[in-house]
């Protein structure tokens, strides 16, 4: 594959920055990759692992003759770091970003894009629950989504410039209204999260009863569950309290669904559960014999949707 952007600058060096710059190098996507980090002690992992071709002290440095700047800081931190870069991005660049929830970072960052700069938010479907600039790995986009959340009117070629980009490091990249990204994540990632994260405290706090039966005995689910609640806790913070409203009305429908099968458990009622998990099953059925990924939602519908003329 041939080089896309002469200087890609990535800011903040962890997970998600560390498996781009190992993506882009393997497909030679990048002429120079230059990276930044706030603190000291990530630059230094960084030098010593190579993960990028300079590693710079200040933001403005790693920012300096990039066509591409990409953001993968927490989510709360993208409208700070945007105001510290602008005035050092070059003329006719693109700004992009890679966190988790889309409206929250447009309103912060959008405001801090020069003219003649152009920015394009996207969000990579991919991630573990580990973090840092040692955790990065070349395959993680491997047939991932990508979701790109421009705003109306963005340059077509800016976009079509990263979609490329993304495509070379291995993923699928849909476009989607900023919006309805929230909702649809708060969907299948972030009320999820929250859910792990609660399951997990709940057994910590019944450890102390059983003296670690919850842990010796934890089944495939439970453990399953542990793993995510290990992700980031400052990442998923930022998540809740920028993706606030999808994920409360998530969440509210998951109280309602809860309470009505912990009513079915103690009236003893076996109809509303059978059908309840009968239901359940026949929609990972389907989404195997309609032969999609199974790791991943239908985002296509999710856009084939958005594209439908409102009536
Ligand atoms: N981890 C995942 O599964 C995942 C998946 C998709 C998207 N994301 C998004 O990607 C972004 C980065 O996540 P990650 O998993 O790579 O996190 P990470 O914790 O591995 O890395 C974040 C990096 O940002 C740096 N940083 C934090 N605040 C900063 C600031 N103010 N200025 C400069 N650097 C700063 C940290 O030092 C660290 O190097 C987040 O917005 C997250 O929502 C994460
Ligand atoms: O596999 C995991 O560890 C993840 O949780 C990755 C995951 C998700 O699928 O929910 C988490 C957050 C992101 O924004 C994107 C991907």
């Amino acid at each position: 594959m041939s080089v896309i952007y002469t200087r890609v600058a990535l800011i903040g060096l962890g997970l998600i920055a560390g498996s781009m710059a190992h993506a882009m190098r393997r497909a030679g996507l990048a002429g120079e990759i230059t990276g930044y980090a706030r603190s000291a002690d990530t630059r230094a992992v960084a030098r010593e692992i190579g993960l990028c071709d300079r590693i710079t002290d200040t933001v403005a440095e790693a920012v300096a003759g990039a066509d591409l700047v990409v953001l993968c800081v927490p989510v709360g931190a993208m409208g700070a770091v945007a105001e510290e870069i602008a005035p050092h991005l070059a003329p006719g660049a693109t700004v992009t970003d890679v966190g988790s929830v889309k409206r929250d970072v447009i309103t912060q960052v959008g405001p801090h894009i020069p003219a003649g700069v152009h920015f394009v938010p996207g969000h990579p479907l991919a991630g573990t629950e580990h973090s840092g600039p040692r955790s990065g790995f070349a395959e993680l986009f491997d047939n991932r989504y990508v979701l790109l959340t421009p705003e109306p009117g963005t340059d077509a070629d800016a976009i079509a410039r990263l979609r490329a980009l993304w495509e070379g490091c291995g993923a699928k990249v849909e476009e989607m209204d900023a919006d309805h990204h929230d909702l649809v994540l708060a969907v299948t990632s972030h009320t999820p999260h929250l859910i792990a994260y609660t399951m997990v405290g709940v057994a910590d706090d019944l450890r102390r009863v059983t003296d670690s039966e919850v842990i010796k005995y934890s089944a495939a689910g439970f453990r399953d569950f542990t793993r995510i609640a290990a992700s980031d806790p400052t990442m998923w913070r930022d998540v809740f309290l920028t993706n606030k409203d999808a994920t409360l009305e998530i969440l509210g429908r998951f109280t309602e669904e809860l309470f009505a099968l912990q009513r079915a458990i103690r009236t003893g009622d076996g109809d509303h559960l059978h059908a309840y998990f009968t239901r359940t099953r026949a929609i990972r059925r389907g989404i195997i014999e309609a032969g999609q990924d199974t790791d991943a939602p239908d985002f296509g519908r999710v856009q084939r949707k958005r594209e439908t003329p409102a009536t």
